[in-house]
């Protein structure tokens, strides 16, 4: 006990006594070590730079399975890792003394189905390895995301609920239905912190998208830049959710950081901010580049998107950890032009 009888620990750094009502607010300013494994993709590449401006660039080490991305490798720590191997990742976690990892390795809707067995593995057994070690104790906090993708064609289109009916009819969605109820379990049996989101379709300027059924949104700003022509592999109609990735970002930080008692769905939250149609974000981009002709081929792309919502709810992250989107089309279209025109460093097709 303490001078004034509360109840108290020793410090283990000047042996000082510590109220115990204070150890929570330490540990809540002490900076986690992050790991980020696959570091070089979309997501990754932009949550590397906010992660290392936030916590330091130290306390963030990067990782993918190779040196794919010259700006992340370059900007700090950085380990080439294959998220299918256990012993790499957990030889990691206690060589770096990680204590938060986020998992975003993974493939996408449209390369999964030209490969299902290898989707399913490195979808669902990377997922395993983090839960697993977060299990043993070696780890403290998960961030994995799940997609608009774990909804199917007999679930409710417009403002689809956080609850409802869920039959995925890609091999990615199967992949990510799956992990969300693994870690639900894994939360709620051995008391993982497991936290998660839905992504929509996510649209930036930095890093081209790895093999989804909405990179025709990120697509067409390139094209029409480069080219002021765009062959769209959706049809002109097909509305789907989708967000630009500062707000990705954001919401990843911010879940992350939300105390933990206001996150209490723990398979993944519904996430919005804007929904469209190659039409509207055609005629958007038009009011900057007149000149842009978009055609249309859909594709075997087409029916995985007929399979997804049009828009969601995503009521609950609001009310519970605060969630609140910045970006409209408006918006996002002249961040997207006006940063592709500055940096045209990024290669298209
Ligand atoms: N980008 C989007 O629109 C959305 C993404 N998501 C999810 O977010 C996560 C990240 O997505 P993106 O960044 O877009 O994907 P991405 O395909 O751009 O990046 C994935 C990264 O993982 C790496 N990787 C692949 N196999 C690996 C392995 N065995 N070991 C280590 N690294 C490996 C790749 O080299 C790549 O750098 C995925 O789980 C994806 O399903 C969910 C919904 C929307
Ligand atoms: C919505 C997603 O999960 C991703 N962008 C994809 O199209 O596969």
């Amino acid at each position: 006990f303490g001078p004034s009888g509360q109840s108290c620990f020793r410090s283990r750094i000047d042996g000082m006594m510590i109220p115990y009502s204070f150890k929570k607010q330490i540990y809540l300013h002490m900076n986690p070590k992050i790991l980020i494994i696959g570091a070089c993709g979309q997501i990754g590449t932009e949550l590397t730079h906010q992660l290392r401006a936030l916590y330091g660039t130290e306390n963030v080490i990067a990782s993918d399975i190779r040196k794919l991305n010259t700006d992340v490798v370059n900007s700090g720590p950085f380990e080439v890792v294959n998220a299918l191997d256990f012993n790499q990742i957990e030889n990691l976690v206690e060589s770096h003394q990680i204590t938060d990892v986020y998992l975003m390795a993974a493939l996408l809707s449209a390369t999964a189905e030209k490969n299902p067995a290898f989707a399913w593995d490195l979808n669902m057994n990377s997922l395993f390895h983090v839960l697993n070690l977060a299990k043993a104790g070696k780890i403290k906090k998960i961030f994995w995301p799940s997609s608009i993708a774990v909804f199917g064609p007999t679930t409710p289109k417009e403002n689809t609920p956080q609850y409802t009916v869920m039959e995925p009819s890609t091999v990615y969605g199967i992949s990510k239905q799956a992990g969300e109820r693994w870690c639900e379990y894994y939360h709620n049996i051995f008391g993982v912190d497991v936290r998660s989101i839905r992504y929509p379709g996510l649209i930036s300027w930095t890093t081209l998208p790895g093999g989804g059924t909405t990179d025709y949104a990120v697509d067409i700003y390139h094209k029409a830049i480069a080219d002021k022509k765009y062959e769209c592999f959706l049809a002109a109609e097909t509305k789907m959710p989708m967000m630009y990735m500062d707000d990705a970002i954001a919401a990843t930080i911010n879940i992350m950081k939300a105390p933990v008692e206001q996150i209490k769905i723990r398979s993944s939250y519904n996430l919005a901010a804007m929904s469209f149609t190659p039409t509207e974000i055609a005629a958007e981009i038009k009011k900057h580049i007149p000149e842009l002709e978009v055609t249309y081929a859909p594709d075997f792309r087409q029916k995985i998107a007929d399979s997804w919502p049009a828009s969601i709810d995503d009521s609950r992250a609001r009310e519970d950890w605060g969630w609140k989107h910045e970006f409209d089309l408006e918006m996002m279209t002249v961040d997207m032009l006006k940063n592709l025109s500055k940096n045209n460093t990024v290669s298209i097709d």
